[in-house]
């Protein structure tokens, strides 16, 4: 029994999704193609990092043979002579969308079967009713944007229009959302949570997974930047995840990041934030001293998809694999008997892709802890064999949709 710790790198994929093509994204493979940018010299930033894509840790649990399951291919120059001591697989997904909720809820046991409302592309994304609805409620003078955008472009170039006019920058991009950037000050935090909960309730109608405050500060393009005041508001998984299963046999389970919002707070026993990924990987390392037999902490890194994936930076997401690599040891000597640790991705985001969105890929699944048989689990159907294989060694019912692995 003991604990189990599941970390998802958000957006780490390791390509070759069998129905990446329905989504334009056949061929995108997020590690293969930062190993190889990272092979030629295209991974290098003065002072960040350079050559080629170091992740020892993550290659001794399998990571490499993960890749090669899901592409056949070895990522350029990573060291596939290295016999894996954690128990390693692919996953494919079968939820229809390639977003954030749909990839944790199905990690968690629960495929996403429904297709979600999306906002369409061009001059004006949002319906005019739903906007005007908007600007009743909220008593606002209008709104900037409307359109699919980059968060962080938008801001650049709408921020200080926003400042000046205290109409708040909506957005969206491939995924379903409606994003609300706004100023931390000049609007206000709490003032812009209270638009992201109006909004909630008004598209809820639309099927849109998730309304999203984007609160920044700074008073120019020079200085704007994103706190990590970020809140998700979800739409509650279709049905109970395993998270819920663990709570109702009286389990406690610890939410790391923005797993909490993730799933609308559903089965979640304590909700600990933290900004940057340096900050989660403390926060976990906390949260893994608290958790007693049969617990489970469940953390997001959201800088690999946040700062790196969509921004198709592929330094950047090298120099943050390289990173969280360097510090897996410090979870290994947290590790008690029997502990389950799950490394695993909730979609793609690959940094050499065209435009800025996720992209259709397999996930790798690498497992360690004494618990552990070593060697392959294949390529998985579905990601909620994880959940399965975590409801195994907890010593929970099984779930309907995926199978144990271990
Ligand atoms: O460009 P930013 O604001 O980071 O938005 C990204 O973050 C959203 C939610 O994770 C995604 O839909 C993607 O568009
Ligand atoms: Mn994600
Ligand atoms: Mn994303």
């Amino acid at each position: 029994m003991a604990r189990a710790i599941i970390l998802v790198l958000d957006s780490f994929g390791v390509g070759g999704a069998p129905d990446a093509d329905r989504f334009g994204d056949a061929g995108s493979d997020t590690l293969g193609h930062i190993a190889e940018q990272c092979a030629i010299g295209l991974g290098d930033r003065q002072g960040l990092r350079q050559g080629p894509l170091l992740l020892p840790n993550l290659t001794s649990l399998g990571l490499v043979q993960a890749a090669r399951l899901a592409t056949g291919r070895v990522p350029a120059e990573m060291d596939d002579s290295v016999r894996p001591i954690g128990r390693y697989a692919c996953a494919n997904e079968v939820s229809l969308g390639k977003d954030t909720p749909s990839g944790h809820w199905e990690i968690a046991g629960v495929p996403v079967r429904f297709e979600w409302g999306y906002f369409p592309e061009g001059e004006e994304t949002f319906p005019t009713d739903l906007l005007e609805k908007i600007y009743e409620i909220a008593e606002l003078p209008g709104s900037l944007a409307n359109c699919h955008a980059s968060g962080t472009d938008v801001i650049n170039a709408l921020g200080e229009d926003h400042i000046r006019s205290g109409k708040p920058i909506f957005y969206t991009s491939a995924d379903s959302v409606f994003q609300i950037a706004a100023h931390e000050h000049h609007f206000g935090l709490e003032r812009l949570f209270r638009l992201c909960e109006a909004v909630r309730k008004l598209v809820d109608p639309l099927n849109i997974g998730r309304v999203i405050a984007r609160p920044f500060i700074g008073e120019s393009p020079d200085d704007f930047h994103r706190t990590g005041n970020r809140r998700d508001y979800s739409v509650p998984p279709p049905e109970p995840t395993l998270l819920d299963r663990a709570r109702d046999a009286g389990r406690l389970v610890i939410a790391v990041g923005k797993i909490s919002d993730i799933f609308a707070h559903q089965g979640i026993s304590e909700m600990r934030k933290a900004e940057g990924n340096d900050a989660l990987f403390n926060t976990t390392l906390a949260a893994m001293d608290d958790a007693d037999d049969g617990d489970i902490v469940f953390t997001n890194f959201v800088d690999f998809d946040m700062l790196y994936g969509h921004r198709r930076d592929v330094p950047g997401y090298a120099a943050a694999l390289e990173r969280f690599d360097a510090r897996l040891p410090e979870i290994a000597r947290k590790l008690r008997r029997n502990d389950l640790v799950i490394i695993t991705a909730d979609h793609g985001c690959d940094p050499t892709w065209r435009g800025n969105d996720h992209t259709r890929e397999r996930v790798p699944i690498l497992c360690f802890g004494s618990a552990v048989t070593a060697g392959s689990a294949g390529i998985r159907e579905t990601f909620a064999d994880i959940a399965e294989s975590v409801a195994a060694h907890l010593g929970l019912a099984p779930g309907r949709h995926g199978r144990s692995f271990i």
